[in-house]
């Protein structure tokens, strides 16, 4: 009897003792840009080649898909300290980006902006006049309905105003092009944890569409706004891209959980939500593979990778990630990818490629989805949130 009772004592101390260990690991992820007062991380490591070194972290491997197996084991979590030599990124806040990066915004503003400027402020404005503001706007992807609009209200309000006065005019068109922005949409991304469990975000679209580097950059947007993140590669058809997305992690000290090459995306995101509740983050981003939204058995299967989720928690935003560049066709993709997975948000990327900033507006019309943030650049932090009256200005510029 006494045997028993040592026994059962003995298991009870251990299971403390592992539970400890793994709250104390999760805290410590949760804070890992905490007390960093180095203005930069100095990666890659030197001779560090992520093309053939492996990671250093060895990655998860995750059983195939047993939605029913909820047992499966442990992850182990990437220490939460940097390597000796290494600091973590300090990202900057994300608030006012837009305004800070308005100049990315150069090209949609010479062709769509000066263009519309222009022409409004000619002394009388004639019917070529309208014509050329309407070309101007369809060109710039704004959308038939939405240009119907600007163009109506555009011409009674310059009747009204009588002025060629260049800031009056300014402002007239900033009031007009918000106006069909949508500035009461609810544009907050739902990444703040729920009281027992972290935010769930899956990222969805198109290949090349800008999927991993969006993963890569919101990490880093919620990193400098004091968050806890886990980043979950269930982009399992080409390794390059769990490196790529394991990399934006490690500059922010975000840890990546991955799965084996061609293996069950399903699973790793499975997978990377359980690790995220158990280390306690406040948001799990999950990366998933390009798809053509042509292709039925794919988007069936990205179905399947929200299902599978959400076995063991919701999901509170799905994002899909729009090249800008590819204009009118995104609203298409647009639509197959919501019926797959009800998005509840786009991030509309390489709008400084493009002269068709406009799409943002058709993108919105013709779906009634919010666009929530706006992808300005390459660089780390050219993620912006999305603002319709900041957008506007940036648009019309001066
Ligand atoms: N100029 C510019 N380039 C961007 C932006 N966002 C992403 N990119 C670039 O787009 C390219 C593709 O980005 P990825 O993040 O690899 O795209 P993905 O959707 O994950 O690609 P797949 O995994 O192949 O489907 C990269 O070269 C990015 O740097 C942006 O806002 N502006």
């Amino acid at each position: 009897m006494e045997f028993v009772i040592i026994a059962v004592a003995v298991v009870v101390v251990a299971l403390l003792v592992g539970v400890g260990l793994l709250v104390g690991r999760g805290r410590r992820t949760t804070r890992l840009d905490e007390g960093t007062t180095a203005p930069t991380l100095t990666r890659p490591r030197p001779g560090d080649d992520r093309s053939t070194t492996p990671p250093t972290t060895p990655p998860t491997t995750v059983p195939p898909v047993g939605t029913e197996d909820l047992a499966v084991p442990p992850v182990q979590l990437p220490p939460a300290e940097p390597e000796p030599g290494l600091t973590f990124d300090v990202p900057p806040p994300s608030a006012g980006r837009l305004v800070r990066l308005r100049s990315r915004l150069a090209r949609s503003q010479s062709s769509l902006g000066r263009g519309l400027l222009t022409v409004l402020s000619r002394e009388k404005l004639t019917e070529d006049d309208w014509e050329e503001i309407e070309e101007t706007l369809l060109a710039a992807d704004v959308g038939v309905a939405a240009t119907t609009q600007i163009v109506q209200r555009l011409r009674t309000q310059s009747m009204v105003l009588a002025t060629g006065d260049g800031t009056a005019l300014r402002e007239l068109l900033v009031s007009e092009l918000t106006a069909v922005l949508g500035p009461d949409l609810d544009r907050s991304l739902a990444t703040d944890r729920e009281l027992d469990r972290p935010a769930v975000v899956l990222v969805v679209g198109v290949n090349g569409a800008g999927k991993t580097t969006t993963c890569g950059k919101i990490a880093r947007v919620l990193v400098g706004d004091g968050r806890s993140v886990l980043l979950g590669a269930a982009d399992t058809f080409r390794a390059a891209a769990a490196d790529q997305l394991e990399t934006w992690g490690e500059r922010v000290g975000v840890p990546t959980v991955r799965g084996p090459e061609g293996g069950d995306p399903a699973s790793v995101a499975f997978d990377a939500v359980r690790t995220g509740r158990e280390a306690d983050v406040d948001a799990v981003l999950v990366d998933t593979a390009g798809r053509l939204h042509t292709k039925l058995g794919l988007m069936d299967e990205l179905g399947k990778v929200k299902r599978v989720v959400e076995k063991q928690s919701p999901v509170d935003e799905v994002l899909l990630v729009l090249d800008a560049t590819t204009g009118q066709n995104g609203v298409v993709q647009a639509r197959v990818f919501t019926e797959a997975v009800a998005v509840t948000g786009v991030v509309l990327t390489k709008l400084d490629g493009t002269a068709k900033g406009g799409i943002v507006v058709s993108v919105q019309r013709e779906l009634g989805i919010p666009v929530k943030l706006v992808g300005l650049g390459e660089g780390a932090d050219d993620l912006a949130p999305f603002e319709p009256r900041a957008f506007a200005e940036a648009l019309v510029g001066g």
